[in-house]
């Protein structure tokens, strides 16, 4: 499905928008769900990815299908590897099978586990024949995926002597370990992280829980974007959102005070507000603790004619697509002038966008909807606008429900 974004006339802003569960943790519970039959689950992502988890944890099917979804992928493979008994070939899109894992596999195999490549070497599909694993050391590469560790910690508590894992080289994503560690510290599961250690004690079973999921941040970052161009005085409500948040993301609070938004939290909601104009000349920040909100500021900086140098990008080119070269070329459609290396991203800055251009949004959720805000500028195409649903079923309905007029095309 294409569509026009029609351009927004009325930039004055007052909305009350309610977004479903962070998909990150949603996902994270839903594997811990399984192994600890203890825990209810509220406010689930009602995204792709984690209907795509629902499937794979109750099919007892031997191929299982995960789509797009990366962190099914990778926390599924050791969840199916400790599954004693139970022979999987689990696979993806073919961009999944473009993703690497070979970093998780080569970990699980050092603890024992029996996973071998049904095709390419380092990718998946993957066969995982499921077994008790004995050792309780390992150590894996840090720098690649934050997933691949927070694979481990989820299966970990239920190894028969918990798990060490030393982490090797630089950590990327560190604040989506910290959500892992956080969530198994509300199940009252003990582990720690000191330096490049993390230790997990084993538990047989925890107190009878109902976890409430916090709405995701990554998708509240279209509504920063959004308010960041809209009229000052502009405000909106985004709900279910508290000021302790496990997501990384929430750092957008911060990050968008250079653009003239203030972030009030309340009960259970944020409040975004244009207070005054983009007060930055250049824009430079180091992402790799928020790698999923580079295109939304990538494309806020082209909007308000900032300049950007974003850093710490080196995970970008993996993703749902290579989201680097993405940028460049969507945005270099568009009239900006952007190069980009493997980790960073620099956007001159430019105060003319080009109309009625067609976005390409690559199998990738977050090119469609970092774009969509520009609808405040100019009107717009987005090509295959459906890619949303992999983390943000509604998101089309909300942006008209902020008023922006969408034609099929
Ligand atoms: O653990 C998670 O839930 C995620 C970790 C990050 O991936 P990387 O660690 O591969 O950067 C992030 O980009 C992804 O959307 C979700
Ligand atoms: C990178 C993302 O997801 P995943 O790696 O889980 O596919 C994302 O949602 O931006």
């Amino acid at each position: 499905m294409d569509i026009l974004l029609n351009v927004l006339e009325d930039k004055k802003i007052k909305e009350e928008i309610t977004i479903s569960g962070s998909k990150s943790e949603s996902n994270r519970l839903l594997i811990l769900q399984n192994l600890f039959p203890e825990i209810s689950i509220e406010n689930l992502s009602d995204s792709d990815d984690s209907i795509h988890m629902q499937h794979a944890l109750s099919t007892d099917k031997e191929i299982v299908d995960i789509g797009h979804a990366g962190t099914a992928m990778r926390f599924l493979t050791s969840y199916f590897a400790v599954k004693e008994g139970r022979d999987t070939v689990l696979t993806g899109s073919e961009r999944m099978q473009n993703r690497p894992i070979e970093i998780l596999v080569n970990a699980l195999k050092d603890l024992g586990a029996d996973v071998s490549y049904e095709d390419k070497v380092g990718y998946p599909p993957i066969r995982i024949k499921g077994r008790k694993l004995i050792t309780d050391k390992v150590q894996i590469n840090g720098n690649v995926s934050s997933q691949y560790i927070s694979s481990l910690l989820l299966i970990a508590s239920k190894l028969e002597n918990g798990l060490t894992i030393e982490l090797v080289g630089e950590i990327t994503s560190i604040p989506y370990i910290n959500m892992t560690l956080s969530l198994l510290h509300q199940l009252n599961i003990e582990a720690n992280f000191e330096g490049n250690i993390i230790k997990v004690l084993p538990k047989k079973e925890i107190a009878k829980q109902t976890v409430v999921v916090e709405s995701d941040w990554s998708s509240a970052s279209y509504f920063y974007s959004i308010v960041a161009s809209a009229e000052i005085g502009s405000s909106i409500k985004l709900s279910a959102y508290k000021k302790e948040s496990l997501q990384g993301d929430s750092c957008l609070a911060e990050i968008y005070k250079h653009f003239g938004v203030s972030t009030t939290f309340g009960e259970n909601f944020i409040n975004l507000k244009k207070e005054k104009a983009s007060n930055k000349e250049v824009l430079e920040i180091d992402l790799r603790n928020a790698p999923d909100i580079a295109q939304t500021i990538a494309v806020t900086c082209f909007s308000e004619g900032i300049s950007c140098n974003l850093t710490g990008l080196h995970t970008l080119k993996i993703k749902e697509t290579d989201r680097l070269e993405a940028l460049k070329e969507e945005l270099t459609n568009l009239g900006a002038s952007i190069s980009v290396t493997n980790e960073s991203l620099h956007l001159e800055k430019s105060s003319e966008i080009k109309e009625h251009i067609s976005i390409k949004t690559y199998n990738d959720h977050r090119m469609a909807m970092a774009f969509a805000p520009l609808a405040l500028r100019v009107p717009i195409k987005i090509l295959n606008a459906e890619v949303v649903t992999k983390s943000f079923q509604k998101f089309w309905d909300d942006m008209q429900q902020i008023g922006i007029k969408i034609d099929k095309l």
